[in-house]
């Protein structure tokens, strides 16, 4: 039997197959804060203090005693003795008693004894050593108090987390210098076909420019990997096979083009006869047919067809949940979700369809698929927002009706 009489394996399966063949994850590593911005969590993090440390001032203005100051008014002010000037950075070793206050800043430790601030805006100087209170002021007012934010030992970050700006943020906010993060993939990209030519060099007649180099170095950098773009070769096996040679340290090898059945399409017997072990071999899902996956030692080698659309869409179909899995993650794979679609759509069944479009908003969350999703037309790409899962049997899909959404 040819083989491209092979049954196609269906989604849910070959993405399992995927996923079965990281056993474990990527070793740990120790990385300053700073260089883990993206980085994986393989620790859970706890904060080691209470934040804020001390009760703080969210205002400028006086710290006081609330029952002091009940009553006061524009017409009726309080006057209170000024013990003190905190600016932020420094403690008042005074405590405040009855009659008392201290000029404050916002950030400031409020000092003992107090247990409100009023606001500058509601307080009128009164000599050297006096202020006026212009307002009544509830306990509590514009306090912070210590460990309101995060109490020692609470839990700040979760393994298989990634590092976000915000939670950057957290864990400098309690103080934790380093974190224990999974070491990155390492990922080698090579693009196989004639017709390629680098951007920068003139286009011959019949040759297009190299996509998938640089949308698969994009797409694996954005997903966490350490990538290599291996280069670029012809239709060629021995050319490839050499290539594959020079680089069998990768975590995951990537290629793009001639996995189809034409002539030249070379990339599935070169792997094999370059050691790669075939796992599976096409998948009945639209774009990205003719996918390969294979490994060769600790090597897992994803073949994605030549059209850049196809090539991305496996990419986060299969290869994203694996580099996920890998780095340790909680969640594998694209952010998903429920819409309603705004648009009919007419199409062949057979395979699963996922069809880039973009979010409308509305009452509901809706999507507007593209009209434009042949796998050889690549511009409407970066205006896509979401995929669009459509089942195998679906002849069309009509406005109104709900929707899966990976969110791109
Ligand atoms: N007789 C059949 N022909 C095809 C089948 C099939 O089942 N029977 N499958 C089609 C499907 S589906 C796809 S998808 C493509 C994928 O084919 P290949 O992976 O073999 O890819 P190529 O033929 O090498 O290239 C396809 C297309 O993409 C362009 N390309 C390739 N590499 C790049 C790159 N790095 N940057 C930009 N564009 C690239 C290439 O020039 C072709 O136009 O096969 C169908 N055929
Ligand atoms: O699977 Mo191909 O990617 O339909 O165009």
């Amino acid at each position: 039997m040819p083989a491209f009489d092979r049954r196609l394996l269906d989604y849910e399966t070959a993405l399992d197959t995927c996923l079965s063949a990281v056993t474990e994850s990527l070793p740990a590593e120790t990385v300053g804060l700073e260089k883990s911005l993206g980085r994986v969590l393989r620790r859970s993090v706890e904060s080691a203090i209470s934040v804020p440390p001390f009760d703080k001032s969210t205002m400028d203005g006086y710290a006081v005693k609330s029952a002091d100051v009940a009553g006061a008014l524009d017409t009726a002010p309080v006057a209170l003795e000024v013990i003190d000037e905190i600016p932020a950075g420094r403690v008042c070793g005074k405590i405040l008693r009855s009659g008392q206050a201290a000029r404050i800043m916002t950030g400031a430790a409020v000092p003992q004894g107090a247990d409100a601030v009023i606001k500058l805006e509601n307080t009128a100087p009164a000599g050297s050593e006096q202020v006026h209170i212009l307002s009544g002021v509830e306990e509590n007012n514009y306090i912070i108090y210590k460990g309101q934010d995060l109490l020692p030992g609470s839990r700040v970050a979760e393994a298989g987390a990634t590092v976000t700006p915000s939670l950057l943020g957290l864990l400098a906010n309690c103080g934790t210098p380093n974190v224990s993060v999974s070491r990155k993939p390492a990922i080698g990209i090579i693009s196989t076909g004639s017709e390629l030519t680098a951007p920068g060099t003139p286009l011959a007649e019949g040759r297009i420019y190299d996509v998938n180099s640089y949308l698969l170095y994009g797409l694996c950098i954005e997903a966490g990997g350490d990538v290599a773009m291996l280069g670029t070769v012809e239709d060629k096996s021995d050319a490839l096979l050499a290539l594959l040679n020079r680089h069998t340290d990768a975590d995951i090898l990537i290629l793009s083009g001639g996995v189809s059945v034409g002539d030249y399409d070379i990339v599935h017997e070169t792997l094999q006869r370059a050691g790669v072990e075939e796992i599976f071999w096409r998948v009945k899902v639209k774009p990205g047919k003719p996918l390969f996956f294979g490994r060769r030692g600790s090597t897992l080698v994803f073949g994605l067809p030549g059209n850049p659309i196809s090539s991305a869409n496996n990419f986060y179909l299969f290869v994203l949940p694996v580099i996920h899995k890998l780095l340790g993650r909680s969640a594998w794979g694209l952010k998903t979700g429920h819409a309603t679609v705004c648009n009919s759509m007419i199409f062949r069944p057979g395979r699963r369809k996922f069809l880039r479009a973009q979010l409308r908003q509305g009452p509901e969350q809706g999507v507007w698929i593209f009209p434009e999703q042949r796998s050889g037309v690549f511009g409407p790409m970066v205006d896509a927002e979401v995929l669009v899962e459509v089942s195998e049997a679906a002849k069309m899909v009509r406005e109104g009706d709900p929707v899966k959404i990976y969110y791109l």
